[in-house]
């Protein structure tokens, strides 16, 4: 279980996460919803280790792979080397290179229709290149998995496709998913955690 006790964070003069208190269950996925400026990203980055909070803990995150809001490809080679670049053999149980490319396109193939392995992803769409990070971040071996609005530019169809994808590879892992749709957490069938730009209120 990840556990937040009091997590206060200051930019400036500016008070973003005031005494946060939270708690994510082992194998259970968590919407984190609120408006623009709430906090959403800065929060998922404490629990990720990327960012300090000025005070309070957090404790049980593990070992987290974190899909970005913005998408951090490298445009001109395929969605199979930007995974690959991010992965090693840990993530594949010691398979070879070959063997590892060969699963990668096999998941790509999952959330893209028509996938073509040897495109480059900067002929790929915005939502086209959401579902890659997805990937890359889904495969990544880890204990939770943080994803920052990995629906935006998606349809509602790919959205179903992306949602499915998630719930089939989480693997029993802590998946926490930054969106501001309420509807999204009925696709992953998970709970939602509500931040407001005043106070949290715990809604799962
Ligand atoms: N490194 C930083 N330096 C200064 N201010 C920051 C920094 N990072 C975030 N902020 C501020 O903290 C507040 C919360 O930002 P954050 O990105 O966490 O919100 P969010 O809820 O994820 O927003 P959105 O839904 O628009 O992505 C905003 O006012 C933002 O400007």
């Amino acid at each position: 279980m990840i556990k937040l006790e009091n997590i206060c964070k200051s930019y400036d003069e500016k008070t973003v996460l005031d005494n946060i208190m939270a708690e994510f269950p082992d194998d259970s996925i968590t919407c984190i919803m609120g408006e623009s400026g709430a906090g959403k990203t800065t929060l998922v980055r404490i629990i990720a280790g990327l960012e300090n909070a000025d005070r309070g803990t957090v404790s049980g995150a593990g070992v987290v792979s974190f899909d970005f809001q913005e998408d951090r490809l490298i445009n001109d080679i395929s969605a199979a080397d930007n995974i690959m670049l991010v992965l090693d053999k840990n993530d594949f149980g010691g398979h070879d290179k070959k063997t590892m490319r060969k699963i990668i396109n096999e998941n790509l193939a999952e959330v893209l229709k028509d996938y073509h392995s040897d495109k480059s992803t900067g002929t790929y769409s915005g939502g086209m290149k959401r579902r890659v990070c997805l990937v890359r971040a889904m495969m990544k071996k880890s204990d939770t998995v943080i994803l920052d609005e990995p629906f935006s530019g998606m349809d509602e169809e790919t959205k179903i496709l992306a949602a499915e994808y998630i719930k089939k590879h989480r693997d029993g892992r802590i998946c926490i998913v930054v969106t501001h749709e309420k509807s999204d957490s009925g696709l992953l069938d998970g709970g939602i955690y509500l931040l407001t730009t005043d106070k949290a209120v715990d809604t799962i």
